[in-house]
């Protein structure tokens, strides 16, 4: 005896909608201002003595909006969807989660106002001023609420791996923001941090490291957990270790901080501490990347011809790729070379494009047409083409930091037999400038492949239809 679309028996997936749409419009933004400013890069000039486009200003600007505008819409987005259908129960709170979605847009315009405008607490990653990071707060308490609330009412009595990982994400990073935006304002866009010194320095890449732990990590691998068996049309390979991986992961994440601070002022035995903490971190890492990609085992012919699906393993080999690399890099002789070089920088975005980038795509290719009331996106073809050219532009992104990153470190540490530098740094620079050029190339390609996906999703909403999605009945062994 349901009585048909009241508001108690169909999913909210208004706000899914919301995040959704946005997620795709923010990634091109987003993206757009990193082609820039690699092109400023290779051309200083392009700067055009604005302050307003100078490249230190622009640069937080990227990072901000790939990670907390693409990325968060994406996560919030793909969270509120999943909550419900493995909850099977509508969205706690309709308000609040309408809430979370505008109170994020705001978050988003006043970063792209005030970043460009020079305001910023200096620190990675937390660049926004104290009013801004207010509002960060309540939203981001908002957003707890909403998720945990659905949790807290749903109709099965097992909380799916998926939530674990978003449920994780969402508390670290509501301590993370907290703790590490502690400030004393001293004007309406200007404050000092709470802490000083090297306990300033930790507080910050204990911060920023684990920004990338659990909103560039834990957070997707929930996407990973049900998009994959949902796409794949098979059960997780082992939930078992999927239950592990995750307790795994977020035990370790926490402790690799100070990798970040090699050779710093930073006592020896903290940095000795994150470079034990990241070798270890290789294991959580690896098992949680095989039992994604293990979920495909007997379905692997559906790579042959499912380009979503391709998206989402071919992320999964970025994410063992740079979960590789990161242990490496924080060996602190090899840091020793790599620290300050492009390398980082490549590292950075093999992570970022190929794994971030692609488990959203194919996460949003999945998602869009069901939102909208269709069976598929409008172009399959165009999601065959986005993913050739996003690939291409990754590898050929990813290639040239190496090669720039490992020639940079050497160049630096060169030495004559009576001791003087063998190269000044103006030399490393001019040396870069070709490998400049070529992830200004996998750049472009990789915007490319977003704006194919923007017309994609435009020409799938105008042609869907928005048909409320009925919560099944109460099944029998729940
Ligand atoms: C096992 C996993 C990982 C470990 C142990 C690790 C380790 C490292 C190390 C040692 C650095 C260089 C620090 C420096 O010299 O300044 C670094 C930088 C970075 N990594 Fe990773 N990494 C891992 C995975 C990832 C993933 C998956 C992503 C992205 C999704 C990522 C994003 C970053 C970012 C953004 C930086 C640059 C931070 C900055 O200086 O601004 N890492 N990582
Ligand atoms: C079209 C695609 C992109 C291009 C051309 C691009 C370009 C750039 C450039 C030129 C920098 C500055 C590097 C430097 O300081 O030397 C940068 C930094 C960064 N980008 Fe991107 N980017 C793109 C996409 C993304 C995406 C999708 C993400 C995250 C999901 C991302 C995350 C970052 C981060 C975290 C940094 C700071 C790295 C560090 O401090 O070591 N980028 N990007
Ligand atoms: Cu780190």
């Amino acid at each position: 005896m349901t009585f048909a679309n009241t508001r108690a028996t169909v999913y909210n997936d208004r706000v899914v909608r919301q995040f959704a749409i946005m997620t795709v419009v923010w990634g091109v933004v987003g993206m757009l201002v990193g082609v820039i400013i690699a092109a400023q890069l290779t051309w200083p000039e392009l700067n055009l003595g604005i302050p307003w486009l100078s490249y230190g200003r622009l640069r937080p600007l990227h990072t901000n909006a790939v990670i907390f505008a693409f990325g968060g819409c994406a996560l919030m987005g793909t969270s509120y969807y999943v909550v419900q259908r493995t909850s099977q129960v509508r969205l706690f709170g309709d308000k609040l989660a309408a809430f979370t979605f505008w109170g994020w847009q705001v978050v988003i315009v006043a970063a792209a106002i005030s970043l460009p405008l020079g305001y910023t607490s200096g620190k990675e990653y937390a660049e926004l001023e104290w009013p801004i990071d207010i509002l960060v707060a309540l939203v981001w308490v908002a957003y707890a609420v909403v998720f945990f609330g659905t949790v807290g009412t749903r109709r099965v009595r097992h909380i799916y791996v998926a939530n674990w990982f978003y449920g994780g994400f969402i508390l670290a990073v509501a301590l993370l923001h907290i703790v590490n935006s502690a400030e004393l304002p001293v004007g309406a866009m200007k404050s000092y941090s709470a802490y000083a010194g090297v306990q300033d320095a930790m507080v910050q890449w204990w911060y920023g490291h684990n920004a990338v732990g659990f909103f560039l990590t834990a957070g997707f691998l929930g996407m990973m957990y049900y998009f994959i068996p949902k796409q794949a049309e098979r059960p997780v390979y082992s939930y078992r270790l999927s239950i592990v991986h995750f307790w795994a992961l977020i035990f370790t994440y926490m402790w690799a901080g100070p990798h970040h601070l090699h050779y710093t002022a930073l006592p020896d035995w903290a940095q000795s501490v994150g470079m034990v903490f990241s070798l270890i971190l290789l294991a959580p890492s690896w098992g949680g990347m095989i039992n994604g990609i293990m979920t495909l085992s007997g379905a692997w012919h559906k790579l042959r011809d499912d380009p979503i699906l391709r998206f989402l393993i071919v992320s999964l080999s970025f994410y063992g790729m740079s979960t590789f690399e990161g242990p490496m890099m924080s060996i602190k002789t090899v840091n020793a070379l790599s620290h300050y070089t492009d390398w980082t920088v490549g590292h950075v975005h093999s992570g970022a494009l190929g794994w971030v980038g692609l488990i959203t795509m194919g996460s949003m290719y999945y998602l869009i047409p069901r939102l909208f009331g269709r069976k598929q996106m409008y172009s399959i073809k165009a999601i065959e083409v986005h993913f050739w050219v996003a690939t291409i532009g990754i590898v050929i992104y990813i290639a040239a930091m190496w090669i720039a990153g490992v020639m940079q470190g050497l160049m630096w540490r060169a030495v004559n037999p009576d001791g003087t530098l063998t190269y000044t740094f103006v030399e490393s620079v001019k040396a870069t400038f070709p490998f400049y050029l070529l992830r200004l190339l996998g750049g472009l390609l990789y915007l490319g492949g977003m704006i194919i996906m923007l017309w994609n999703t435009v020409k799938t909403v105008t042609a869907g239809r928005v048909v409320p999605v009925q919560i099944p009945a109460m099944m029998a062994h729940a």
